[in-house]
């Protein structure tokens, strides 16, 4: 029942697709093996060469023995398995779930990119499409989020993920892994309902799908019709982008105001979402609907000049006929320095500036570098595995700011090695710092480390933190 749409889907996706390599992220829960399943039943005029991604988390107890069975079904359908462990000692404190995902998705890209894959490929169904878009809806989303998951996308990096599971309900992939023999292992913490996820899907939709058994087949027509939406608000939008945007820097966009209230407050607003998504969202800082309001009603208002704070040091400034998206610390003027710390996960990379980059990998993991990039300065940090570190914050450095600078544990005021290093005074207030879950400072970047940053022999486990500079 699912084999003869799967496969006009996949023809659909890539008529090409049987000369085209794909790397199947399995975990071993019903979906993926499925997927599997039905990738490898296609006819040879539409099967593309398969090879299999694992990620064993150590999240549970059953992590080994998952990765020891899709190791072991892979081998007996003779497909390659690129497994990779995520021990126990990488773990941060903090968002244990986004920092699994973020380094699950570095290592797919990372396979992808050595064995010259296609497409990765995931098995997402109808039902994860529902609960993910009534979550954004509850929680509070852009409207150009509320598509929810998209069949095909292409990441920054170059990846294009492909989830050709989503026409179909969970229920249709139980009932198929039980009419097909597929094994599949259970995820027992699916059942546990402190997770959002687990409550829309245990809880919410089950309660929904009883109002309307049609559910997931009307918030896929749903998710259409926003695709659809977006596409014409972006050819509205776009060709505006033009003339409004004045300059456009990492760190700085300048808007030409008088143009901006010529639009429609309609078109004004999805003006503004699309710079905000180019200026902040895609360096990972967020922006809400209220901060939105506050801009809007900034650009409408009698006063000539005003400042909006938004998040991570950037702010909104309007000055009369111009207004200026920008990180704080790109003015002189010192009211404004940086103060909001940029959290770094382990997989993550920021431009901290125009001219400089940071990204923390675990030691031995290769870094994909952004092209920009080419050429610059480059200083590294060793960080220790300890968790209690963790996570590790780039901030500027505060007034009476110290570290630790020999093995006697004795501390050194961080103007004080500035100094020392003859750091101009006016680059000083320039200076970014590298600081723990415990606000101790490993390191200010990229002049000095602190006697903590120094790995030991017997703690052989640790993160690179990278920093790139090009030339001011
Ligand atoms: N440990 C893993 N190893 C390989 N693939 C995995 C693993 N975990 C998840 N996947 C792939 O990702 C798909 C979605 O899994 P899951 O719903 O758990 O992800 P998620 O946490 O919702 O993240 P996202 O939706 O951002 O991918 C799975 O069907 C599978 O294809």
């Amino acid at each position: 029942m699912l084999i003869e749409p799967f496969k006009q889907l996949i023809t659909r996706i890539d008529e090409q697709i049987h000369q085209k390599k794909i790397l199947l992220a399995v975990s071993g829960g019903v979906d993926s093996m499925v997927l599997l399943a039905l990738f490898t039943g296609l006819p040879d005029e539409c099967r593309p060469n398969i090879e299999v991604v694992h990620v064993n988390h150590h999240l549970r107890q059953e992590s080994n023995e998952e990765e020891k069975f899709v190791k072991e079904y892979c081998h007996q359908l003779g497909v390659i398995c690129h497994c990779k462990e995520w021990l126990e000692c990488h773990h941060p404190l903090n968002n244990l779930e986004a920092a699994a995902r973020d380094m699950r998705y570095a290592f797919f890209a990372k396979i992808a990119k050595e064995q010259n894959c296609d497409y990765v490929v995931t098995a997402h169904h109808g039902d994860d499409q529902a609960e993910t878009i009534l979550m954004r809806l509850v929680k509070g989303s852009q409207f150009r989020n509320l598509g929810g998951i998209q069949t095909v996308t292409h990441r920054a990096n170059g990846l294009t993920v492909c989830r050709p599971l989503l026409i179909f309900s969970k229920e249709m992939i139980y009932e198929f892994a039980k009419a097909q023999n597929i094994p599949y292992r259970e995820d027992q913490t699916n059942q546990i309902t402190t997770y959002t996820r687990n409550r829309y899907r245990l809880q919410v939709i089950p309660n929904l799908k009883q109002e309307n058994p049609n559910l997931l087949e009307h918030i896929q027509n749903f998710s259409r019709q926003i695709g659809y939406a977006n596409e014409v608000i972006e050819s509205v939008i776009e060709p505006l982008l033009a003339d409004i945007v004045i300059s456009k820097k990492v760190t700085c966009w300048q808007l030409d105001v008088t143009k901006l209230l010529r639009e429609s407050e309609a078109v004004r607003y999805f003006i503004l979402v699309e710079i905000m998504q180019q200026a902040l969202v895609e360096k990972g800082v967020s922006i809400n609907e209220r901060q939105l309001s506050a801009v809007l009603s900034l650009l409408t208002a009698q006063k000539g000049q005003g400042v909006i704070q938004l998040s991570a040091g950037w702010v909104f400034k309007k000055r009369y006929a111009s207004a200026f998206l920008m990180i704080a610390s790109d003015t002189s003027d010192s009211n404004e320095r940086v103060s909001e710390p940029y959290q770094l996960s382990v997989g993550e990379n920021l431009f901290l500036s125009d001219k400089e980059w940071v990204t923390l990998v675990s030691a031995g993991e290769t870094v994909i570098f952004p092209e920009k990039c080419q050429g610059w300065q480059r200083w590294e940090l060793a960080v220790s595995s300890d968790s209690q570190k963790y996570p590790l914050m780039i901030t500027r450095r505060q007034p009476g700011d110290k570290m630790i600078y020999n093995a006697q544990g004795q501390r050194k005021k961080i103007k004080r090695v500035l100094i020392d290093q003859k750091v101009p005074k006016e680059d000083r207030e320039k200076i970014w710092v590298v600081r723990d879950a415990q606000q101790e400072i490993s390191g200010i970047i990229p002049i000095k480390k602190s006697y903590l940053s120094i790995i030991t022999e017997t703690d052989k486990i640790h993160y690179r933190l990278i920093y790139l500079k090009g030339e001011s």
